[in-house]
């Protein structure tokens, strides 16, 4: 196949960042119909009122289709958020459970501290999006999503079983077959579905590779693969995480992967290899929309089959952005609009 034509896809799990970093990132996800916004400025994304600020930030730097999201906090008032979402200004609440990744020290510490809010995002119809990791410290990197099915998502669902959940960025097969189990929502994104965690530490340790959860064995990749090709709980979401170059390149590398100028052709050479080029549709294009209970895009974009492409190794200049390179050949593009 030289050329493939689907529905505009949308990102569902998106980090544009504030201020000049903003400015750099917003207008290279214009591929993107719509986008799920991340809250996890510093500091963060709490009221109704911050998430209408922030959006019109984001309109103005360039990115016409924000979905926004509030970030939950202990001290988060129900109210606030069933009116942010009634009038249209939220799409989803994000639960990032403390220290678990990039701004996410005023996450949720105790989660009995957040049952009011998810009680009253379960009545109204508020969905939640989860960083899906435990935190306690005895707990090896490798094992912290797949302790969280058990550890905290599966007493949250008791709890709150008509809560619309999505599980961001799935990296095991353990949180695969969670997702297929239960009828979940999750996104996947395009470094755990060309990686594994000898990419980022064999033969040199490369920071670019370094987001959370984080690059698991090959075995995960395989089970990603699968979802992404197959199964229509499974949806796109980047997570394309912008750090500057100093902060990704440092003793202490910040964690996030820069994609989204070049997510969808890291998507489709995914598919590609799969054999699976017709259901790439349904995992850019059709199943997050479906799972947020809103329409498809109406347009289309269509995707180039080329000689293999060189990608930008940086965005910007003050910031600078490194973006994620999987270090392998890239065939396709998408075709720009005249
Ligand atoms: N994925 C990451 O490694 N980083 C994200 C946060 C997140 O999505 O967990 C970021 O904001 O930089
Ligand atoms: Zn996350
Ligand atoms: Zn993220």
């Amino acid at each position: 196949m030289e050329s493939l034509t689907i529905r505009r896809p949308d990102d569902w799990h998106l980090h544009l960042r504030d201020g000049v970093m903003l400015d750099v990132v917003a207008p290279l996800s214009r591929h993107f119909g719509r986008a799920i916004v991340m809250p996890n400025l510093v500091p963060p994304v709490v009221t109704k009122a911050q998430a209408e600020a922030y959006r019109d930030r984001i309109r103005s730097a360039g990115f016409a289709r924000p979905l926004m999201t509030l970030y939950l906090t202990e001290t988060t008032d129900p109210q606030d958020v069933v009116a942010a979402h009634r009038d249209g200004v939220i799409t989803a609440v994000k639960l990032y459970p403390a220290g678990a990744t990039t701004n996410s020290a005023s996450g949720v510490r105790d989660f009995e501290a957040v049952r009011p809010v998810l009680a009253a995002m379960e009545e109204y119809g508020v969905p939640l999006c989860l960083h899906g990791e435990v935190t306690a410290a005895e707990i090896d990197i490798f094992d912290r999503e797949a302790a969280f099915l058990d550890q905290r998502l599966d007493p949250l669902r008791r709890a709150h079983p008509a809560l619309k959940l999505t599980l961001e960025h799935v990296t095991t097969e353990e949180a695969v077959a969670y997702v297929c189990e239960n009828g979940l929502g999750a996104t996947i994104t395009p470094q755990h579905l060309m990686s594994d965690r000898n990419d980022m530490l064999a033969g040199g340790m490369r920071p670019h590779f370094y987001c959370l959860p984080i690059l698991k064995r090959r075995k995960h990749r395989e089970a990603l693969r699968r979802a992404a090709t197959t199964r229509s709980e499974f949806f796109l979401g980047t997570d394309s995480a912008p750090h500057p170059q100093h902060a990704k390149e440092a003793c202490v590398c910040a964690a996030g992967c820069f994609t989204a100028p070049h997510a969808l052709a890291l998507y489709a050479t995914v598919f590609e290899e799969e054999g699976a080029l017709d259901a790439f549709e349904a995992f850019a294009s059709l199943n997050g929309p479906r799972h947020y209970g809103l329409p498809p895009n109406d347009d289309t974009i269509t995707l180039v089959r080329d000689e293999a492409l060189s990608l930008p190794d940086r965005h910007g200049d003050d910031p600078r952005v490194v973006p994620f390179d999987p270090g392998r050949p890239i065939h396709w593009h998408v075709q720009e609009q005249t």
